[in-house]
């Protein structure tokens, strides 16, 4: 029997590559979009052929018990959210509704449909803050720093208590960074293979950066969505920290970008205060011991391969003209 996914967020990048895995394993794919967000189907590029597309607006509890009613999926995967951490600062109440709002709607309607639906939570390494010790593993205290974390904490919270109150089978996957060259370029990894990029082909000569000492535990998103893929196969219902486990520092990523196009990172950074962070982190990095051992999880693209991939690929939409240098010196894909 061909089993169904549902899929939010099917328009970002977590959402183009879960649906290329789900393809690939047979699935149905379908993937619920807002009616303003009707413009990102694009981004599916060679996948919209291959998806379904239920035209439902995320905020609206009825459209959603009737999607959950009508196309009975084996298994959800709620991946929708404002994912860039500053934006929740201007709209922590939208950030809010966005997030939890809409794990809380999906989670109720399969309480309601009745069905044993999978459903998996796109949880996030933010929520744990100002940690207190380092690595991170599914013991850690939450402690978020950020509207976009405290969202993300109480939708993670919220399916927790769908599983115990109700027995759903719900799952979390706590993600560290993951990247790929479909970031957005306000993300640092994008913002940086796309300079380097644009550096090395003439269109630009300097970056402006925020902190360079700040660091994260950064991986490859096609090896992630591998992992919420496994989480719902497993006998158990349960949460997962994934990451690689490796902490590595902006100035780090600023220098493998620029190294693999031969160039010197320290001839083109500016820093610029504006982009410093308050709830800024140092030493979020993850423990994924139990995801190895339990749903045989390994991240298998390397930090330095997924940069280097990152910049190449932007040198070729730079010069095929997929994407263009914009004016006022920022980069913006088109
Ligand atoms: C797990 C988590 O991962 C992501 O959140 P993020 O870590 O905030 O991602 P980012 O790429 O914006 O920043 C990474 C680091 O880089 C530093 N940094 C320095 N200079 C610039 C800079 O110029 N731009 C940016 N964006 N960052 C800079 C910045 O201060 C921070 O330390 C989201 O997917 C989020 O949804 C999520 O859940």
């Amino acid at each position: 029997m061909t089993k169904t996914a549902l899929v939010t967020g099917i328009t970002g990048q977590d959402g183009y590559y879960l649906s290329h895995l789900l393809l690939n394993q047979g699935y149905r794919v379908v993937g619920l979009v807002s009616p303003h967000r009707q413009p990102n189907l694009a981004k599916l590029g060679n996948l919209a052929t291959q998806v379904e597309i239920y035209n439902v607006d995320l905020r609206d509890p009825l459209a959603l018990l009737n999607a959950v009613e009508q196309l009975r999926p084996q298994e959800i995967y709620n991946l929708a959210a404002p994912s860039f951490v500053p934006d929740s600062w201007k709209d922590p109440l939208g950030t809010l509704d966005l997030i939890t709002g809409t794990a809380t709607r999906l989670l109720d309607a399969v309480r309601q449909v009745g069905l044993s639906t999978r459903f998996y939570q796109a949880s996030s390494s933010e929520m744990f803050g100002d940690v207190l010790s380092s690595p991170q593993d599914e013991e850690t205290t939450f402690r978020p720093k950020n509207p976009y974390a405290a969202a993300k904490l109480h939708a993670h919270w919220t399916m927790v208590h769908h599983r115990q109150r109700y027995g759903l089978f719900a799952c979390s996957g706590i993600l560290y960074n993951h990247e790929s060259p479909l970031r957005p370029p306000q993300f640092v990894t994008r913002k940086v293979s796309l300079a380097a990029a644009s550096i090395k082909l003439g269109l630009a000569e300097t970056l402006e950066m925020g902190n360079l000492d700040a660091k994260r535990d950064w991986g490859f998103a096609g090896d992630y969505v591998r992992a919420m893929w496994l989480m719902l196969q497993a006998n158990e219902p349960e949460e997962y920290v994934i990451g690689t486990g490796k902490l590595r520092s902006v100035k780090e990523l600023v220098s493998i970008a620029f190294d693999s196009v031969g160039l010197n990172w320290e001839n083109h950074i500016v820093i610029n205060t504006n982009l410093l962070r308050q709830d800024e982190h140092f030493q979020l990095v993850a423990n994924p011991s139990k995801a190895k051992k339990n749903l045989g999880w390994e991240p298998e693209v390397s930090f330095e391969a997924l940069l280097e991939k990152m910049v190449q690929t932007d040198i070729e939409r730079l010069q095929n003209g997929s994407i263009s240098q914009a004016t006022e010196g920022k980069l913006l894909v088109d």
